[in-house]
């Protein structure tokens, strides 16, 4: 297996050049099989979901170019299969597939997803949103069966009960070939919602009030081939900046947009560290001690989940104590025992990481669970001063493109190591 060998203790310096967002890539590509014609997609990261969803669309007849950061998918020729298991197994984003095949074709055989192990996932949002839109849905031994009793689905009004961004964007996907119009109430307002509308309304869909908790999707009958650009990715950028501030470093966060990121500059702000958001690049100045602060996450606009394990571990270099909450996923951290074992003082409680920063790290032999174990533990080696290995990279190949290629241009000393010598998996 590939590890990382960090020998930290170095501030982080220069430019980094942040990637398509994995949360709309993986949402885009989907809504991409919906179209009557070729559509173009621009700034994809080269990731492994990506790189999944890649063959995914071959398995299913569709014809793909992939080329370098764009995708051209053209899914006229595609065919409904029957998809237990395998590679829709590998990430959780393969749930769009269940919105974007009963629009296209009424029906859709998929297998529950895979995805980051953060304590349960259910689906039970997503189903009762096509139910309500008149699809009858069969959980046989985890394959999802579910169909249009009609043939089509009709629209509908859905309240979700909770704020959630797979079931927003699975019942938009699922709504936008509907007879009629959907309303969506109490939905995600996450960028990535946004730019999967952009998509689909520039694909001839007609959608109102993506960003906002209500969306509106008046079903039409065809959709067209287009041309569109991802948004550049809050979380990685949110995870260089914590990067740039645990190190004590410099880095200007480039290829960004800076609203996306509000409630992450503010919290480092209040911890002390310095951070200039210019028009679509930010700039994060560490300092070699700050204050101890409670971080909470909530849905968008509010504190992102995918960032609470990278900031635990700044809070670990905050004198004082510091409370994490994940108001999100109850058991999202993994990356605590592992930290521990690098030195940090923090224990969790409930569903809060509760820390007693200031002490010094030291670099351990650690392992990534999930994707963002992995960048809070990356971030933990660049902040100490010895030597951390950390295995686990498969998670983080989910997520963060040239990884080690990027922090070695902040100055990073870091290498991967392994039987793959290569950052990316082979497409
Ligand atoms: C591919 C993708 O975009 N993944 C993101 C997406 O995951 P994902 O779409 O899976 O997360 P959701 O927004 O749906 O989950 C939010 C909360 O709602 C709960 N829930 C969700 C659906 C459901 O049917 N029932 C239910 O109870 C979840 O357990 C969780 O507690 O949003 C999460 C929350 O911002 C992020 O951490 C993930 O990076
Ligand atoms: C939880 C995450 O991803 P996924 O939902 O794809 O597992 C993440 O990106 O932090």
């Amino acid at each position: 297996m590939d590890k990382l060998i960090i020998n930290g203790g170095k501030p982080l310096a220069g430019t980094v050049t942040i990637s398509g967002a994995k949360n709309s890539a993986v949402a885009l590509i989907p809504a991409a099989l919906l179209a009557d014609g070729p559509v173009v997609i621009e700034n994809l990261p080269r990731i492994q979901d990506v790189d999944i969803y890649h063959e995914l669309l071959r398995e299913m007849g569709a014809d793909v170019l992939f080329e370098e950061d764009w995708m051209e998918i053209d899914g006229r020729l595609m065919k409904l299969m029957l998809m237990p298991n395998g590679r829709i197994k590998k990430l959780r984003a393969s749930y769009y597939l269940w919105g974007a095949l009963l629009a296209k074709f009424g029906e859709a055989q998929v297998g529950l997803p895979g995805g980051c192990d953060l304590g349960p996932r259910p689906v039970d949002l997503h189903i009762k949103g096509f139910e309500a839109m008149g699809a009858e849905v069969e959980n046989k031994n985890g394959v999802m069966t579910i169909r249009a009793k009609r043939g089509r689905l009709q629209g509908a009004r859905i309240y979700l009960d909770l704020v959630s961004v797979g079931a927003t964007i699975n019942i938009m996907l699922a709504a936008s070939k509907a007879d009629g119009v959907t309303i969506i109430e109490n939905a995600a307002r996450e960028p990535e919602i946004v730019d999967v509308a952009t998509l689909l309304n520039n694909m001839g869909a007609n959608i109102k009030g993506a960003g906002t908790d209500v969306i509106r999707v008046q079903g039409v009958e065809r959709l067209r081939g287009c041309r569109h650009t991802i948004i550049p990715d809050r979380i990685e950028a949110g995870t260089y900046m914590i990067a740039a501030a645990a190190t004590n470093g410099n880095v200007l966060v480039e290829n960004v947009i800076p609203k996306h990121l509000e409630s992450l500059t503010a919290k480092l702000r209040e911890i002390g560290a310095q951070v200039m958001e210019m028009d679509d690049c930010i700039q994060v100045m560490g300092r070699d001690s700050y204050r101890s602060i409670d971080v909470k996450t909530s849905p968008y606009p509010g504190f992102p989940t995918d960032l609470q394990q990278p900031i635990t571990t700044l809070l670990t270099l905050a004198k004082g104590s510091s409370i994490v909450t994940d108001n999100i996923y109850s058991s999202r951290f993994r990356h605590v025992d592992e930290l521990r074992r690098m030195g940090a003082t923090l224990k969790v409680e409930g569903r809060s990481a509760v820390i007693e920063g200031g002490s010094k790290l030291n670099g351990a032999k650690v392992v990534a669970s999930d994707l963002r174990a992995g960048a809070a533990l990356f971030i933990a080696g660049l902040a100490t001063s010895g030597t951390t290995e950390l295995e686990g990279l498969e998670h983080i190949d989910r997520g963060y493109e040239n990884l080690v290629g990027k922090l070695q241009t902040l100055g990073a000393d870091v290498i991967r190591v392994g039987l793959q010598h290569t950052e990316s998996p082979q497409r």
